[in-house]
């Protein structure tokens, strides 16, 4: 087994009355492909913000590389970085495609433009969309979107590798896509955990079943604030565990409250 990377303690939030998180205990190693999955409103995204420095837990500890985190990203950056992609692409729409993607770099970096550019153009590849550089979101379908989300989420700075991101935390990026859409982002979730510059370790939120199976060596299932059954991929099709049979067969009978 490689070192953790990441690793929560006893984590807890509770959001007005709603403890939506209790005592969260989650070790994400390098290399590990881990899928959250539960059902709405379980804490899903709330832990990826966490894990992100976004949000902060009500107690608890959180150790990125063995170090312990202090406050929020903002209050200080962590030994690696942790990007996130985001449900909705989160993309300015006044920005190119290519002003979006090299933000950052424009922002704080001193490259020139025409190094930006090809660091931009380079991750616009990796995510197959070379040459779009030039259009506007509101040009992109949303597969498209999510893909520039992506190359945005991977961008890397030269001068400070320590920003790039080595952890990825993707919050439902195939919501809303069709099969072969996402079936695009799948590959693109695994190509990136393999390819050089890509990102080695990653936590995906998803609902969607092709996602889970394509995405995910192991999973974590979330329920009542509580992490309630840890495994690998191949058992969630093979563990009597309740909560698990009835959340893979969608069933409404069962231990899981139907809401709503
Ligand atoms: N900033 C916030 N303020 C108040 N309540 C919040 C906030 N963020 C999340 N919540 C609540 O916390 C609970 C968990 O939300 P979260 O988005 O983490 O769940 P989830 O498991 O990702 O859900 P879904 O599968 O529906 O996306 C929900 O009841 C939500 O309304």
């Amino acid at each position: 087994m490689t070192d953790p990377i990441i690793e929560l303690k006893g984590i807890s939030k509770t959001f007005g009355n709603n403890k939506v998180l209790d005592n969260i205990d989650l070790t994400i190693y390098q290399g590990d492909a881990l899928g959250i999955i539960g059902p709405s409103g379980t804490g899903k995204s709330t832990i990826l913000r966490i894990i992100a420095g976004l949000t902060a837990p009500d107690s608890g500890e959180i150790y990125i590389q063995g170090v312990r985190r202090k406050g929020l990203i903002e209050d200080g950056a962590d030994a690696i970085g942790i990007g996130m992609v985001f449900q909705q692409a989160a993309l300015f729409d006044s920005l190119t495609v290519e002003e979006n993607v090299g933000f950052l770099l424009y922002q704080h970096s001193k490259l020139s433009k025409r190094r930006i550019r090809d660091l931009v153009n380079h991750r616009l590849e990796m995510v197959g969309l070379g040459g779009i550089g030039e259009r506007y979101p509101s040009e992109l379908s949303g597969g498209m979107r999510k893909r520039v989300s992506f190359a945005r989420a991977i961008m890397a700075n030269p001068d400070r590798p320590q920003d790039s991101a080595e952890v990825l935390l993707y919050d439902e990026p195939t919501a809303g896509l069709d099969p072969i859409a996402s079936t695009v982002i799948e590959d693109l979730i695994r190509e990136l955990n393999s390819i050089q510059g890509g990102c080695g370790t990653y936590a995906i939120v998803t609902h969607q079943d092709s996602t889970i199976r394509r995405t995910a060596d192991k999973l974590v299932f979330l329920y009542q604030g509580k992490v309630q059954w840890q495994g690998s991929i191949n058992e969630v099709d093979t563990t009597d565990h309740p909560l698990i049979r009835q959340f893979m067969s969608g069933s409404i009978k069962g231990p899981i409250q139907v809401v709503g």
